[in-house]
């Protein structure tokens, strides 16, 4: 039986880079974790051992740190986007790009020793302590002709105390959850979106940095402001609120694990546990994933 060649792609993985501006004495820091696959005319490299249609996965690592010097990095997307297209337009047996990339934040240190920081500041020039909150994540696809950009968070977790409900649900033989009228609901946000942005010519990108910071904000204040019947609503909300803020994005998609918190019982010990003390539990847990797009836009992010 003949055996074909399915879909195949290669490049350096988690190329972890960290750029620093030092244009003045307030030093900027980028810190990613690039991932290169490239995909095309590769089936002799596979089939015959001739590498004369392979670019070496050296030379695209070679490329991600050049690139980081010769143009900068001003967001993760824009970078991403750059290597792209130079991968696919400037390689003839290259024909499609995924770039991938996670993003770590560093924020300053605020230190009362003037000799470490610009005039004029509280915060450390050159100093940093790395923000714990989340991952930014991008992965940019491009194919000679358009450009599809996904960006994301994730490792974002939040919790509401109350205003979370949990009752009227399916109960079969097997059912024991008690129903909630006041539980705490906390998740860990994965949340990736897409752009209308294509990369045509003359199109005008969008404030990547000021979009991120805008989805990330419409996120958290829908999961606080949300008064929940399940995790489900919550995750509707959350997308909605995004796409009703952001005209460029089209499509949210959320995982958000369920972290459950369960009540401990007091009793033993002559206590009344009312909704004051918790057992965190980290596994297993509820797992609510969806997505949320605008009517007539064809959702592209996959369910993984
Ligand atoms: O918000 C929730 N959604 C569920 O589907 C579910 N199932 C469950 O056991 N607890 C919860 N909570």
């Amino acid at each position: 039986m003949a055996h074909v060649l399915g879909q195949n792609q290669y490049g350096k993985a988690e190329n972890r880079i960290v750029r620093v501006y030092r244009d003045s004495t307030r030093h900027e820091i980028k810190d990613l974790n690039v991932s290169v696959a490239l995909s095309g005319d590769f089936d002799d490299v596979h089939l015959t051992g001739s590498n004369a249609n392979c670019l070496p996965t050296d030379t695209t690592k070679n490329t991600v740190y050049a690139f980081a010097k010769k143009y900068g990095i001003d967001s993760a997307e824009d970078f991403g986007i750059t290597l792209a297209r130079h991968f696919v337009d400037s390689t003839e047996p290259v024909r499609r790009a995924r770039i991938r990339i996670e993003e770590y934040a560093w924020d300053r240190i605020r230190t009362p020793d003037s000799t470490s920081r610009p005039t004029g500041s509280e915060e450390a020039g050159h100093s940093f302590v790395r923000n714990g909150q989340e991952v930014r994540t991008t992965e940019v696809r491009y194919d000679g002709e358009y450009v599809q950009v996904v960006s994301g968070l994730k490792d974002l977790v939040v919790m509401n105390s109350t205003d979370s409900e949990f009752w009227g649900y399916i109960k079969d033989g097997y059912t024991t959850l008690q129903e909630a009228y006041d539980r705490i609901l906390a998740t860990q946000v994965t949340a990736r979106w897409t752009y209308s942005y294509r990369g045509a010519e003359g199109e005008s990108q969008p404030d990547w940095n000021r979009c991120y910071t805008q989805v990330k904000r419409h996120l958290l204040e829908a999961f606080a402001e949300t008064y929940s019947y399940s995790l489900q609503q919550t995750l509707h909300a959350m997308g909605t609120r995004v796409l009703d803020n952001r005209a460029e994005v089209d499509e949210v998609r959320l995982e958000l694990p369920n972290k459950h918190h369960f009540l401990v019982d007091l009793s033993p010990f002559g206590l009344k546990n009312e909704n004051e003390v918790y057992y965190a539990a980290d596994r297993m847990y509820g797992l609510i994933e969806g997505t949320v797009h605008r009517e007539g836009v064809v959702p592209v992010i996959p369910a993984v």
